[in-house]
């Protein structure tokens, strides 16, 4: 039987994970660098998890400085088979209310400073994005988050900015107007990589703000994300203890979204025109599809 091995990736206020059988830290180095922190592994039932929290335990890491590609390589390497994002988020909707969680569905990428591919000359691919979260994995994840207790929106856009300033108020009247839902700073290109290394990815974004667009609301700061967050986060959490309770069990299935394989429509460098050094940074992310 195929079980699920499930990465936590842990967003602002989530830095540790409790609750784990035969819990254990490793420290990885990858072809593209050393992850935001130590892995910590254990079990819950028989789910393997294994959490890295985003930022670094303490929130070392700004966002741009945030090492995706070392983060998604290291959760591969470690045979995850679904990557859950945990993130607090801005809401850019009246309805939806700090302290509601957002099971996100599609993505505006706005950040500018970060490197956003594994590909590159001598090994080119083009990904779909058009379907950026992993349906099932979402679902499961929606379904567990509302079990802990969350009031939960089934689907919503989130913009990705760069920060780490947050927005000016034309800012976010603009992406009020492009009908985005929510806006934080770290889900892209988390998502983008995560696809490249055909890995079922979904984001549960927790609300903790307005944002700065609401007239008689306070802008956002730093102290009232973390006020919200302080009351919500055991929700998160809960969340994920159920959404492996759920999996506990159950075979695990390729995603009906074909995540797994997309990599077999997205190659495009012809073989003898590819770069066998890259070839070999690639194996962990795409050995699979390039062989060897
Ligand atoms: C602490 S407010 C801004 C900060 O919070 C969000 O982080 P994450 O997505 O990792 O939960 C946002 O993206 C910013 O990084
Ligand atoms: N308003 C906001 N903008 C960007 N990132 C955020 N994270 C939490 N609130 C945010």
């Amino acid at each position: 039987m195929t079980k699920w091995t499930l990465g936590i990736i842990g967003g602002s206020g989530l830095y540790e994970l409790d609750g784990l059988e035969d819990r254990r830290e490793d420290r990885v180095v990858t072809a593209w660098g050393e992850p935001s922190d130590t892995l910590v592994r254990g079990r819950i039932g028989d789910v393997d998890l294994v959490f890295l929290p985003r930022h670094g335990k303490g929130h070392r890491l700004t966002p741009s400085a945030v090492p995706y590609r070392a983060n998604i390589a290291a959760l591969k390497a470690a045979g995850v088979t679904d990557v859950l994002s945990i993130s607090a988020c801005g809401s850019l909707k009246e309805d939806y209310v700090p302290g509601h969680f957002v099971a996100v569905d599609q993505f505006i990428d706005r950040t500018v400073a970060r490197e956003s591919t594994y590909f590159g000359p001598g090994m080119v691919a083009h990904v779909s994005m058009a379907r950026p979260v992993c349906s099932r994995l979402s679902a499961f994840a929606a379904q567990a988050a509302e079990s802990a207790g969350a009031t939960l929106h089934r689907g919503g856009t989130y913009l990705a900015m760069e920060g780490p300033q947050f927005s000016s108020l034309a800012e976010s009247r603009l992406y009020r107007q492009w009908g985005c839902d929510v806006i934080g700073m770290t889900a892209m290109p988390e998502a983008k990589l995560a696809r490249e290394a055909e890995l079922p990815y979904a984001t549960l974004a927790m609300v903790t703000d307005y944002d700065c667009w609401r007239s008689d609301t306070e802008a956002v700061s730093v102290t009232n994300v973390l006020e919200i967050m302080g009351r919500n986060s055991a929700i998160a959490r809960t969340a994920i203890v159920n959404l492996a309770r759920t999996l506990d069990g159950t075979e695990r299935t390729p995603s009906p979204d074909g995540i797994e394989t997309c990599l077999d429509f997205a190659l495009i460098t012809a073989p003898d025109a590819r770069d066998p050094v890259l070839l070999e940074k690639l194996q962990v992310i795409a050995g699979r599809a390039l062989g060897g």
